[in-house]
């Protein structure tokens, strides 16, 4: 299974084209556009999210709300293009080039953005071409595909949350995770403004965000996934491309503004002994092979061990600020101190909705690479045939 997305941040549409779906899944928009909603929303987000209203058409691959095996083509219209449409033109602007065009070139680019580097790469002199496709608008689309890989993987018994356990420094305690099922995660999750699980972390989180906003400024912070109901064996320890942990880690960072990921107790491990880091084996008639802790995050030698996989990403701040950094014009050379017009203060509950889509994506593909999924049937046949054969092995 593979997918791609296309789409600028102020175009008229964002696409994805997922390829290699069973045949027979149930998907229909509502799914898709609750996870819209929720990438939507998350105190500290900017003017930009007033403006669009998510929603996804299915155009292609699905036929009565059942996938049918073809490429599936999901789209999302940009609600702002309309402000757009000059700027954003396809066609060649031909012969009479508005001089209110030129004017509105970007040559400035602003740090920690991929405007400098992406306009010497591509040789782009107006930067508006970086941003358009550097921008985490894309994740918008990447979300809607997660929705899909989510929706195969609840039918296969794996469930998958995201919750955030950090902004600014402010830390949630995580032990209110321990006995709750990712269901339970979740509703409590949903009703948060920063999609934290602890009330008392969320508050003062919520408060960090209005006084780094109040400042100019903009906080960063961490997100925590956990996919539950894995079967033993997804990935491989064979080839390094093949590292379960490897591609999760590599999903994570793909995140617009994540910049480190850690599993189960993650960096922490540096400070420990391996008898307070590695999971002991247990076995049960009922349950089959177990771990008594998961230290590890359910990932052994690059596969799932059928614990629960526990992967963290760290967010930084985001880079527009209100209070100007200093950089230089790609025109004159000159220094200027970069303004905005709009920007998020935090994107970090939002972002978390994104790493859930791209983890889930990442899990179901590796379960496909794993498991024969030309139709559902047989897909969740060999998976429960495997359950059954780990638990006894
Ligand atoms: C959901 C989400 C929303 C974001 N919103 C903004 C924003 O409003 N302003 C901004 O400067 N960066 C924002 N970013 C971060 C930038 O897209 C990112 O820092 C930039 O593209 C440079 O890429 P890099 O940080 O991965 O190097 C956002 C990121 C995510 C995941
Ligand atoms: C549009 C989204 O996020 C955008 C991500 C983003 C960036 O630089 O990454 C910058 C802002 O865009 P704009 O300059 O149009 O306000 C955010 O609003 C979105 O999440 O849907």
């Amino acid at each position: 299974m593979r997918y791609l997305t296309a789409g600028e941040s102020h175009g008229p549409q964002l696409t994805a084209i997922i390829e290699g779906l069973p045949a027979q899944l149930e998907i229909t928009s509502e799914m898709i556009n609750k996870e819209l909603k929720r990438r939507q929303g998350g105190h500290g987000r900017g003017r930009r999210m007033q403006i669009e209203k998510d929603t996804v058409a299915i155009t292609s691959g699905v036929r009565h709300g059942k996938t049918l095996g073809s490429p599936v083509c999901l789209v999302v219209n940009n609600d702002d293009w309309k402000h757009w449409t000059n700027i954003m033109g396809i066609e060649p602007l031909g012969d009479e080039i508005d001089p209110e065009d030129i004017k509105r070139q970007i040559t400035r680019p602003r740090p920690g953005h991929a405007d400098l580097v992406g306009g010497m790469k591509y040789g782009h002199r107006d930067l508006r071409n970086v941003l358009e496709r550097s921008s985490a608008r894309e994740t918008t689309v990447r979300v809607a595909v997660g929705a899909v890989a989510k929706e195969l993987l609840s039918k296969l018994g794996i469930t998958i949350v995201a919750h955030v356990t950090k902004i600014g420094g402010i830390e949630a305690n995580l032990d209110l995770a321990n006995g709750k099922t990712i269901e339970e995660i979740r509703t409590i999750v949903e009703d948060d403004p920063v999609y934290c699980l602890d009330p008392q972390a969320s508050a003062q989180m919520v408060e960090a965000i209005d006084n780094a906003k109040k400042a100019g400024d903009t906080i960063g912070g961490v997100v925590e996934v956990i996919v539950s109901g894995m079967p033993a064996g997804v990935g491989s320890y064979v080839h390094y491309d093949r590292k379960l942990d490897g591609k999760l880690a590599m999903a994570m960072m793909s995140i617009n503004a994540f910049k480190g990921v850690e599993v189960g107790l993650g960096f922490e491990m540096a400070n420990l002994f391996g008898s307070q880091v590695h999971d002991q084996i247990s076995w049960s008639a009922d349950k089959g092979y177990t771990r008594d802790t998961n230290r590890l995050g359910g990932l052994e030698g690059g596969m799932s061990t059928g614990m629960p996989i526990v992967v963290r990403g760290v967010m930084k701040p985001i880079p527009t600020l209100y209070k100007p950094l200093q950089s230089v014009d790609i025109d004159t050379k000159e220094p200027f101190k970069a303004s905005i017009e709009r920007s998020d203060s935090c994107a970090v509950p939002a972002a978390s909705v994104v790493a859930e889509a791209v983890i889930a994506w990442e899990i179901a593909q590796a379960v496909l690479d794993t498991f024969h999924g030309d139709k559902l049937e047989t897909l969740l046949a060999d998976i429960e045939s495997h359950r059954a054969y780990t638990k006894g092995f």
